[in-house]
C-alpha cells in the first residue's frame, strides 16, 4: 500500500483513467486520493463512482496532498500550478501529465526548488494497461522517481525517458491509442460490410488488435516475421498486405506521427 496523498488539478478523460487505474489496482486506498475539477459535477462523479474525495478548492486540495498531479490542458496548466504553488505542502511532488509543457516552464511557475516530474500517460491506464513515462527534475530523489514509476505500473508499464524524448513518446504511447482506435473501428466496419454483426465486429478486431500486440511483446520475434507467419503462400493475407502497401499505411502511419511530434515540439515552445 501507497502511504501517500495523492490529488488531481483536473478530472478529466486522463485523470479518470489513471484514477481508475490507482483504484483497481488496490495499491492506495481512495481515500487518499483527491480531485478537483472546476466543474462540480465531475468531481461528485468522480467522488461517486471510485470512493475518493473532492476537495472544495484546488488551494484546498494543494494543502492536502502529497504527490499533485497536473491533469489539465496544456494551454491553462502553468496558470493553475501558479495559483495554487504557495499552498503545497514544501516537500511535496508535483507531477505534470501536460503535453508540451516543460519541466523549466513547470519550475518557473512552481519554483526552482520545487521537485517535479513530468510523465506522458495514456488512456489504456483505465484498464490496468496503460504505457508511461517518466521524466524527473534534478532536485528528484531516485526513490522518489521510483515511487512515481511504481504508481503508474501499478496500471500499466512504465520507464524513466530523457526529457527530449517525450516528443517520440507523445506520438508512438500518448496519442496513440487514437490511431489504434481508427485501425480497430476501420477492421470492423470492412467486417459489417461482409455481414458480421456490428457488436461482434468490434469484439473480433480488438481482441485480434489485443493478441497481436501480445505476440509482439512476449515472443520476441520482430513483427515483420510475425506478418510473414500470417501470408500463407498464394494466400488471403498477402493480398491484404499488397493493398495496405499500395494505399502507403506505413508512410501514412510514420507522417501522422511526425505531425503529432511537431505539434508537441510546438507545444513545448510556446
Ligand atoms: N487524453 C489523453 O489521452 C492524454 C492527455 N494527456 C494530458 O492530460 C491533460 C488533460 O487532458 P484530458 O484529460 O484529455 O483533458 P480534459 O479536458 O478531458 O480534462 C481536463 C479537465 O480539467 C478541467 N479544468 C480546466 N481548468 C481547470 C481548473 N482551473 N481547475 C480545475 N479543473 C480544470 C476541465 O474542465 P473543462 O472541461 O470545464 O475545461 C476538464 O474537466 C492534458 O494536459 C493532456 O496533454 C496526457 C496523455 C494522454
Ligand atoms: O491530444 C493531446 O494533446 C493529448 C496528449 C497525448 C494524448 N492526448
Amino acid at each position: 500500500m501507497l502511504a501517500k496523498k495523492i490529488g488531481f488539478i483536473g478530472g478529466g478523460n486522463m485523470a479518470k483513467a489513471i484514477i481508475g487505474g490507482l483504484v483497481n489496482s488496490g495499491k492506495i486506498a481512495p481515500s487518499d486520493i483527491f480531485v478537483y475539477d472546476r466543474k462540480a459535477d465531475t468531481n461528485q462523479a468522480l467522488a461517486e463512482q471510485y470512493g475518493i474525495n473532492a476537495a472544495e478548492s484546488a488551494d484546498a486540495l494543494a494543502r492536502e496532498v502529497d504527490i499533485l498531479f497536473g491533469a489539465v490542458k496544456p494551454n491553462v496548466i502553468l496558470k493553475v500550478l501558479k495559483e495554487l504553488a504557495g499552498s503545497l505542502k514544501k516537500e511535496a511532488l508535483v507531477v505534470s501529465i501536460a503535453a508540451g509543457v516543460t519541466l523549466d516552464s513547470l519550475s518557473s511557475v512552481l519554483g526552482y526548488d520545487r521537485k517535479i516530474v513530468r510523465a506522458m500517460p495514456n488512456t489504456p491506464s483505465l484498464v490496468s494497461e496503460g504505457m508511461t513515462s517518466v521524466t524527473p527534475n534534478a532536485l528528484v530523489e531516485s526513490a522518489e522517481t521510483d515511487e512515481v514509476v511504481a504508481i503508474f505500473e501499478s496500471f500499466g508499464k512504465a520507464a524513466v525517458v530523457d526529457e527530449y524524448l517525450i516528443h517520440s513518446v507523445v506520438g508512438v504511447s500518448g496519442s496513440a491509442p487514437a490511431y489504434v482506435f481508427m485501425f480497430i473501428e476501420a477492421m470492423a466496419d470492412a467486417a459489417v460490410a461482409g455481414g458480421m454483426p456490428r457488436a461482434q465486429a468490434y469484439q473480433f478486431a480488438a481482441q485480434t488488435v489485443k493478441g497481436a500486440a501480445q505476440m509482439v511483446l512476449t515472443t520476441g520475434k520482430h513483427p515483420a516475421e510475425l506478418k510473414d507467419m500470417v501470408c500463407s503462400p498464394g494466400g488471403t493475407t498477402i493480398e491484404a498486405v499488397k493493398v495496405l502497401e499500395e494505399k502507403g499505411m506505413r508512410s501514412a502511419v510514420i507522417e501522422a506521427m511526425q505531425q503529432c511530434m511537431a505539434k508537441s515540439e510546438k507545444l513545448s515552445r510556446s
